[in-house]
């Protein structure tokens, strides 16, 4: 994921350089015009899946532009460092209206600092009315999942949405998406976009990689979704330990070329495929090449994405 990437502007500020002054202003305007760039799309600056097929019924959360409250309604433990979070948008009509892939840039200010700390979160839910939620990975000493585990029900949290991926109906025959732990995030809105799409023929080859088969976030939707279009949707789970319960379908391990590989559709079908990955910038790095600018920039393409033959046009970095 570019979350460590996306640190390095608060960091920097914290050690008071002009420098750090710098890059932490450089952070904050991209995220500036990120959210700008969201607002051209569609109504609100933002569109749902919903509101594909009802336009004039929608009415969403949010507005493009500033910052929006949230309050927390109710959270729990999903893994020993998972949480999910559910909070009220300030409409109980109002759905989210969030496009894929869009993530929701928060901000707090930590007790004793004075500058806030910004970071994306990407809601998972299927845009219930009057609530958003979030699935929570928790860092040792983490400043954004720290303060985000540490809510309790009444507590607030402001939030902007940033536009990362901007997904059309049939723009790629084939998706193939890498995902590490809680990077499958901002995944989860495309993959329920495309298979609840009948009009949509794009397939979706998930590659999904865990320290162990229970850090697993969404298997069971996953599986479901696997086993109703086998056609259009394959998973491939890969652990780096599994419990003895493993019944052999996942590999185990790290991704390596062969997965991807075979994940991937025949090299003949590559001209329409887009690869999307994100997760801990290592295995980034890995699969297709670190991020550029302190992971403000995709950087060049390497790694195995590289190795295989993909074009960087083919290749997003989250
Ligand atoms: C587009 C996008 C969407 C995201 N959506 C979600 C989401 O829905 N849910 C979610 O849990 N996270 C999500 N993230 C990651 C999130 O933004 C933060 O980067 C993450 O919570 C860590 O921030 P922190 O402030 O807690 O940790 P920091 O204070 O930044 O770092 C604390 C420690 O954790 C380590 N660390 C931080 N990030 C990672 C990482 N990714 N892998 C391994 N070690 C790490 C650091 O090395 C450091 O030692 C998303 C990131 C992006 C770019």
């Amino acid at each position: 994921m570019a979350s460590v990437a996306r640190r390095y502007p608060i960091t920097a500020v914290l050690g008071t350089s002009a420098f750090g002054l710098s890059l932490a202003y450089y952070g904050y305007s991209r995220y500036q015009s990120a959210a700008s760039q969201h607002r051209s799309y569609g109504r609100n600056g933002n569109f749902t899946i919903s509101s594909v097929a009802e336009p004039d019924r929608l009415k969403t959360t949010f507005p493009g532009s500033g910052f929006t409250t949230l309050t927390l309604e109710e959270s729990h433990m999903i893994s020993h460092n998972v949480k999910m979070l559910r909070f009220k948008l300030p409409d109980g009509d109002a759905q989210s209206g969030l496009s894929p892939i869009t993530s929701l840039l928060t901000r707090h200010t930590a007790e004793g600092a004075w500058i806030p700390t910004f970071r994306p979160y990407t809601p998972i839910d299927k845009d219930e009315p009057g609530h958003i939620s979030f699935l929570v990975k928790r860092y040792p000493n983490g400043k954004g999942s720290g303060h985000l585990h540490s809510l309790k029900p009444g507590d607030t949290l402001s939030a902007r949405p940033i536009h990362e991926f901007d997904y059309k109906p049939n723009q790629h025959s084939n998706l193939t998406i890498v995902a590490g732990g809680a990077g499958i995030t901002p995944f989860v809105q495309i993959i329920r976009a495309v298979l609840s799409n009948p009009a949509d023929r794009t397939n979706i080859s998930l590659v999904y990689a865990n320290s162990t088969d229970g850090d697993i976030l969404l298997k069971s939707e996953f599986d479901e979704l696997a086993s109703k279009q086998p056609d259009r949707f394959k998973v491939n789970y890969v652990v780096s330990e599994t419990s003895s319960s493993n019944d052999g379908t996942f590999y185990k391990g790290r991704i390596t070329r062969q997965i991807i590989e075979q994940a991937m559709p025949a090299r003949r079908d590559w001209n329409n495929t887009k690869v999307l990955i994100c997760g801990p910038p290592p295995m980034i790095a890995a699969v297709a090449g670190a991020k550029g600018g302190f992971g403000w920039t995709q950087g060049s393409l390497g790694g195995m994405l590289r190795e295989i033959g993909l074009d960087s046009k083919q290749v997003q970095k989250f």
